[in-house]
């Protein structure tokens, strides 16, 4: 966050699980959940900084319900510079896949809850919309939020070093360029146990399908890059894809 901010860094996207990673991720976010909301929001107002949180295992849903059968939402928050929660966005489509890597088999469902609705948020730079993961599989979401009034579009992931190596990029760029959106993918990269092994390749891709920035080596690191608001609007009125769709 301090060198975020030191950089000049307005946005800051942090990737899927970013406090919390494995096997205890649920369990320990149902308890430190609001510790870790409310230092965020700190963060955000002592540096200025807009934050997209994602995610986090929280156990309550957004109308306040507590989740049932001991199940979490994977939930991203958003912060505005001053501190105040902007939105939050629940993952919508969980990981349960046989990816056939060193861990086998993925199953997000034991315990988290999917979230329901695909959200908007309003925020200073724009509209903003979350794609969590393997949200980046299924392009009608990233489209209803296109159509909602998104500028921006948001990945925390921790996409498989198998999985990640094939598609992460592809994804994250065709999303880009159907949906005339700046794409900020932050994934979770490296080893984290003796049989899991996170993608990483965070990157940052204009409306074209530029890819502006992108980081390589695995582990901890930030990804920066200006985003050139004028040329998207340029973009979207020469070539109105979203007024030419037909569904
Ligand atoms: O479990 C955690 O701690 C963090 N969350 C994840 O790793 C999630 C759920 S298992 N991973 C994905 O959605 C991978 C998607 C993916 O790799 C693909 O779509 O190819």
């Amino acid at each position: 966050m301090v060198q975020a901010a030191a950089e000049g860094v307005q946005l800051l996207v942090l990737p899927e699980n970013f406090a919390l990673f494995g096997p205890e991720a649920a369990s320990r976010g149902a308890v430190l959940w609001q510790e870790i909301d409310a230092w965020l929001s700190a963060q955000a107002a002592a540096h200025g900084l807009c934050i997209v949180a994602g995610t986090l295992p929280v156990p309550v849903r957004p109308d306040g319900l507590p989740v049932p059968d001991g199940r979490v939402r994977s939930a991203t928050l958003v912060y505005a510079a001053d501190g105040r929660r902007l939105g939050r966005y629940d993952k919508r489509h969980l990981f349960d896949v046989e990816v056939g890597d060193a861990q086998g088999r993925y199953q997000e469902s034991l315990t988290y809850e999917p979230g329901d609705d695909t959200v908007l948020i309003d925020t200073p730079f724009g509209g903003l919309g979350v794609l969590t993961c393997y949200d980046l599989r299924f392009p009608e979401q990233a489209r209803a939020l296109r159509s909602a009034g998104a500028d921006i579009l948001v990945v925390p992931a921790a996409f498989t070093a198998v999985t990640g190596e094939a598609h992460w990029q592809v994804l994250l760029r065709a999303r880009a360029i159907e949906n005339q959106c700046l794409v900020i993918g932050a994934g979770q990269g490296g080893w984290h146990s003796a049989r899991r092994e996170t993608w990483g390749h965070s990157q940052v891709i204009d409306a074209w399908g530029t890819v502006l920035a992108e980081r390589h080596e695995p582990g901890q690191g930030l990804v920066m890059a200006d985003w050139d608001v004028q040329s998207q609007q340029d973009l979207r009125r020469r070539m109105p894809v979203e007024q030419h769709r037909r569904d």
